[in-house]
This record gives C-alpha cells, sequence and structure tokens, in this order.
C-alpha cells in the first residue's frame, strides 16, 4: 500500500501528536513531514500532502476537505502563542503584520480587530507596522518583551464565549477507516505521553512548557470547538479583502 502523505506542524505544541506517531506501529504507513502551518495548507490545497493538521482557515481551500480525528490544536481561553505583540494600545494601532507562518491567527487577528476592539487597521504582510501577529515557539518568553501582548484566543472566547481551535487533522480525499482509526489511536497515546515528552524537553525560566502542553493548548476537537470553527470560517468570509499568505 502507498504511504499516506501526513503533514504535522513543527512547533512545540504539536509534539505528542509526532510522539504518539513515532511510537505506534501506524509510523509505517505514513511519510511524515514536518511543515510551518502555512505550509500545511498550501500542501493540503495542492494534493502534495494527503492528511495534515492544518490551520483551520485553510478548510475553506481545501477540495474535500474532511476533518478526521477528535483531536486539534486548540484553546479554552488563553493559548500563550498566539499574539499580537505591539508597542502601544491596541486602540492607538493603524496598522498591523501578518505572520508568513500562519493562516488561522491572520484570519483571527483581523476578526478581532473590527468585532471585538471596532477598529480599522491597515494590514500588511510584511515591513513596518505598528503592531504584528505572531504565532508557534518563536513567541515564548516574548510577551514580556513587549509593552503590550493579546492572546487572540483569549479575546476570541470575549467576542464569543466559545473556545477556539486553531488547527484541526483534515484530509483532502478519503482515506481507509482502519488507517484513521490506527492514527487517531496513535494520536491519543502522544497525548498520554505528555509526561515523557516534557521531561525531554531544555528547562526554560520564561517559558513553563507544563502548563504549555497540559492546559493551555486544548487538543480535544468537541462541540464547542467545532462550533468555534464554524462561526470562525463565517466571520472569515465576511473579511473584505485580498487572501491571506496565498
Ligand atoms: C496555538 C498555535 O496554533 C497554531 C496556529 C495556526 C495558525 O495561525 O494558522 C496553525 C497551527 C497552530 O500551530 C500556535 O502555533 O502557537
Amino acid at each position: 500500500m502507498e504511504k499516506v502523505r501526513v503533514s504535522a506542524v513543527s512547533y512545540t505544541n504539536t509534539l505528542p501528536f509526532i510522539y504518539g506517531l513515532q511510537h505506534s506501529p501506524v509510523i509505517s504507513q505514513i511519510e511524515l513531514s514536518l511543515d510551518v502551518p502555512s505550509s500545511c495548507a498550501h500542501k493540503l490545497i495542492h494534493n502534495e500532502a494527503d492528511l495534515g493538521i492544518v490551520p483551520v482557515a485553510a478548510l475553506l481551500e481545501i477540495p474535500q476537505a474532511e476533518v478526521v480525528s477528535d483531536y486539534c490544536l486548540g484553546a479554552s481561553g488563553a493559548v500563550n502563542s498566539v499574539f499580537i505583540f505591539s508597542e502601544k494600545p491596541i486602540e492607538d494601532i493603524e496598522s498591523l503584520r501578518l505572520d508568513g507562518q500562519s493562516r488561522t491567527s491572520n484570519g483571527l487577528a483581523q476578526i478581532l480587530l473590527r468585532d471585538y476592539w471596532n477598529l480599522e487597521v491597515q494590514v500588511v504582510k510584511e515591513g513596518k507596522a505598528d503592531a504584528y501577529v505572531e504565532i508557534g515557539d518563536r513567541t515564548f518568553g516574548k510577551q514580556y518583551a513587549h509593552p503590550y501582548a493579546y492572546d487572540l484566543s483569549w479575546y476570541w472566547q470575549k467576542l464569543t464565549g466559545l473556545p477556539f481551535a486553531f488547527a484541526a487533522w483534515v484530509a483532502n480525499k478519503p482515506l481507509e477507516v482502519s488507517f484513521i482509526e490506527s492514527f487517531n489511536g496513535a494520536l491519543a497515546y502522544g497525548l498520554t505521553q505528555r509526561d515523557v515528552l516534557i521531561n525531554q524537553l531544555p528547562k526554560r525560566l520564561d517559558f513553563d512548557y507544563r502548563q504549555y502542553l497540559m492546559e493551555s493548548i486544548d487538543y480535544r476537537y468537541d462541540e464547542g470547538k467545532k462550533k468555534a470553527v464554524t462561526e470562525f470560517l463565517r466571520l472569515m468570509k465576511t473579511l473584505h479583502r485580498e487572501p491571506i499568505n496565498p
């Protein structure tokens, strides 16, 4: 049987899933690549991968997209790795730079600026701006390095009362049910091994890996997160602008 091409996010938040896959028999059925989220999306959209943990914003563009797992990269409140960083209060910003590695958070930031803060802000992909979106490991410990740091899933919860899912396991073609079952089993196993994994990570004074992987990231793709994704995609369609990171 041909191997299933799997694209997984290359950040710390995905390590429990990678651990589970690498310690399960399903590893022999897949060809695993680690990519930044915007590349995971690109690979699923252009059929360079069959399955991936992709930014939910890309669900609007992936042909035959189907969420195939009960697990995601989500948060119930603050996530501690998805921010708008700014030198001035958000009410005073006139421009925002997006993160080239993100799809979902780039959209989320624009939704929150419009619907939570009621601001009209010029959005740029690169260059100078009053504030910027940043996701993933690059944000670790950074929230104290800027005068203002806004945790986006925290404000999403304030806006909607919902948790959030940044990325979900999505296939772009029908996959065998037995494979999906083994794959999900491996993801679930990885989540049970977080303690082992955390003990292998380097110690950092400015970032608590244990809290991040055990509490801040909420891996369950449950009813609340599904509702959040539906609402998020609805709002994404109302953003009148060019595609984010085409
Ligand atoms: C929580 C996070 O969620 C991420 C944010 C994503 C996005 O903005 O498109 C996609 C995948 C996740 O890795 C993070 O990376 O810090």
